[in-house]
């Protein structure tokens, strides 16, 4: 459980300075990060208005207040008790109920990453579903949540019409590291990394793309899963996570899964399945993804069979939420023309990639 808040300021020189994020969307909440010299120390969710937003960050902008101050300028309620502390807009409404409050990450630690990977139809999305279950993670709402999992599929790159035509005849390389928006990837990780809550695009299988339209929140959380099966391919993505499995699944067992799977949940016949899989899955397989198998910390051969890896994985989660572990820093980009993770409130000394620097499919 995470303390009430506001939390009592135990000492008085610490300041915060704030930071406001918004969305495009004016509808939705705002969130506003509270740091001090050492952490992020709370995040908070705001219904502001257009004008209200505007005069906060304004406000927020150059503050070095202390946190209850700023919470009371933003108008929090103070009297909290259940340490989901009713969030209320400028105007002194309560925003949205009485749990909406997105959840204090761990101490405000940063988020711990783990990247899964794996060749499709491994077992990805089950080992990562096994875990969430085996932490009881399945039965808590989404904002409060503190593992929570994403895929790399929900970051497919926008086809132009040629490609469409050709994705619709199984005739386009969905398992080319180009196939993927990674920088937007990349922004979703180091944006994770900093505590923030952001929205990643909805895939459609059956259509090749993502509407534009439909979203799905991802609310700050502690550990946070993020199966794919390049997500070890490229360098300044790669380095962002805490700890890397691969998830190690015969290849027959593979196609003969991908092909029930494809059939019942994607919309593909028989022949669209195997034409795809001769002619781009499995060389893709072989030339990008088989080869980041060297970067992974652990194996999981035979995928959510393999109950002795996953509980061993589960303990690690479990002794990290309840602090038992000490969280090392991802490797930090040096130069990154997308993006930058600084992992500046860390005494540990990032380790240094050679590749990192460019942000482009390492060939
Ligand atoms: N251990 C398993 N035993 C039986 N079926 C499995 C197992 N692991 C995965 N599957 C099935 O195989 C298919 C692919 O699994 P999935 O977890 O989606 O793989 P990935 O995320 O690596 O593509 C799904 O239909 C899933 O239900
Ligand atoms: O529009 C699409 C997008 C992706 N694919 C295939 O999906 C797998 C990756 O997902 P897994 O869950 O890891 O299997 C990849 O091999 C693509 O070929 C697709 O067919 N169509």
């Amino acid at each position: 459980m995470h303390k009430p808040f506001p939390r009592p300021i135990d000492k008085p020189r610490k300041r915060a300075a704030a930071q406001l994020y918004l969305t495009d969307t004016p509808k939705l909440p705002v969130t506003i990060i509270l740091f001090t010299a050492d952490n992020i120390t709370a995040e908070r969710c705001f219904c502001l208005a257009p004008k209200q937003r505007k005069s906060t960050k304004r406000a927020l902008r150059t503050s070095t207040l202390p946190q209850h101050k700023v919470l009371t300028l933003l108008g929090e309620s103070k009297d909290s008790s259940n340490g989901m502390s009713e969030t209320r807009n400028m105007d002194g409404h309560v925003a949205n109920g009485s749990t909406n409050g997105v959840r204090t990450l761990r101490n405000g630690k940063r988020p711990f990453l783990i990247g899964v990977s794996g060749g499709t139809a491994s077992g990805k999305s089950t080992v990562c579903k096994r875990i969430m279950e085996k932490l009881g993670i399945d039965n808590v709402a989404y904002m409060q949540r503190q593992v929570v999992c994403i895929s790399q599929d929900s970051f497919y790159r926008e086809l132009n019409e040629e490609e469409k035509v050709r994705a619709l005849k199984g005739n386009f390389n969905f398992d080319h590291p180009d196939a993927f928006n990674n920088e937007l990837l990349h922004q979703t990780l180091v944006d994770i990394l900093h505590g923030q809550s952001c929205e990643i695009p909805v895939y459609d299988y059956c259509t090749h793309s993502s509407s534009g339209e439909r979203f799905s929140t991802i609310y700050p959380a502690d550990v946070v899963l993020v199966e794919g099966i390049l997500v070890f391919y490229i360098p300044q993505i790669r380095n962002l996570f805490h700890m890397k499995l691969f998830v190690d699944t015969d290849s027959d067992l593979r196609l003969a899964r991908r092909v029930l799977r494809d059939i019942k949940d994607r919309g593909r016949d028989l022949d669209h399945v195997l034409n795809q899989y001769t002619m781009y899955v499995k060389p893709a397989f072989e030339e990008f993804c088989l080869p980041t198998k060297k970067f992974a910390d652990v194996i999981i051969p035979r995928g959510a069979d393999n109950t002795v890896a996953i509980d061993l994985i589960v303990q690690h989660i479990k002794d990290l939420l309840n602090n038992q572990v000490a969280v090392p820093l991802p490797v930090s980009p040096t130069s990154n023309q997308f993006s930058s993770y600084s992992g500046d409130s860390s005494p540990a000394s990032p380790r240094r990639n050679p590749a990192d620097g460019h942000f482009k499919t390492p060939h």
